[in-house]
């Protein structure tokens, strides 16, 4: 996979270079290009933004830096087209769904913005020919798309194949599709079996697969009820056997 960002803060992401994703990179299982969206702003102040028609708080980034931008990146592979990705407090819910709709794209764009965001006349050049997605990861107000693209590439880096290795699995997911989907993690426990008087439940010492795998549902759903109980009324009721109707 091919991830291109474009941002006025390219160093917001040396995160990438460390951790899973870092990993992931130094093996060529992603390859990650960032870019200086200034180096397409000639005046002599490099200026991305101006102040917005019809009023209003704050600035608006400049269409013009924006348009040579992403036409240079397009022109790095003209065989291919990326998904084109715009973190914005207004887009639709990031979700795991989503993650694994992105993890099957050869290619992602990424275009955090600042300011008061994007000039809308970008993404609609670009949407008339590409797949632009306006997406946000949660209802609450950042100061800039650069977060939102860290969360969004490690929730999408982490379901490459390869890269969670074989010790995990994505598909035991929070939220991953099927029949955890909508139940949050219960409790995990290592090494050593008692901590200042706290016993690891006994259950898991059992080695009782069985057992313990309906232990575990038990305390996601009890998890899931206590923190998003709003999760629970998606559950699918066919999901919900008589005895987690039970907790
Ligand atoms: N993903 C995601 C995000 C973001 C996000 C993503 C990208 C940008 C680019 C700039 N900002 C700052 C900002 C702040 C307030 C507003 C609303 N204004 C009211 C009047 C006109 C707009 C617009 C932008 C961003 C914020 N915030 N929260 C998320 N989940």
């Amino acid at each position: 996979m091919r991830i291109d960002i474009i941002s006025i803060f390219p160093e917001y992401f040396a995160p990438l270079d460390v951790s899973l994703i870092g990993k992931a990179r130094e093996r060529g299982i992603l390859d990650v290009h960032l870019h200086q969206l200034r180096d397409w702003a000639h005046d002599v102040h490099r200026t991305v933004d101006d102040t917005p028609y019809g009023g209003g708080p704050g600035m608006v980034m400049k269409p013009e830096p924006w348009g040579e931008a992403i036409d240079a990146v397009l022109a790095a592979d003209q065989d291919a087209r990326p998904r084109i990705i715009v973190p914005t407090p207004s887009g639709v819910p990031f979700t795991q769904r989503l993650a694994m709709e992105y993890v099957a794209e050869p290619w992602l764009l990424f275009t955090p913005a600042r300011y008061e965001g994007i000039d809308s006349r970008v993404m609609a050049e670009y949407g008339s020919r590409l797949c632009v997605d306006e997406v946000s990861i949660g209802d609450y107000v950042l100061a800039g798309g650069e977060a939102a693209v860290l969360v969004m590439v490690e929730a999408v880096g982490r379901l490459l194949p390869g890269v969670l290795g074989n010790a995990r699995s994505a598909v035991d997911d929070s939220f991953a599709p099927g029949e955890m989907e909508n139940l949050l993690e219960g409790p995990v426990y290592t090494k050593p079996p008692e901590w200042r008087g706290h016993e690891v439940p006994e259950i898991l010492l059992s080695g009782h697969h069985g057992k313990i795998a309906r232990w575990r549902r038990d305390e996601a759903l009890r998890r899931t009820a206590r923190n998003r109980a709003e999760l629970l009324a998606a559950l699918d009721p066919a999901t919900l056997d008589k005895h987690d109707r039970r907790l």
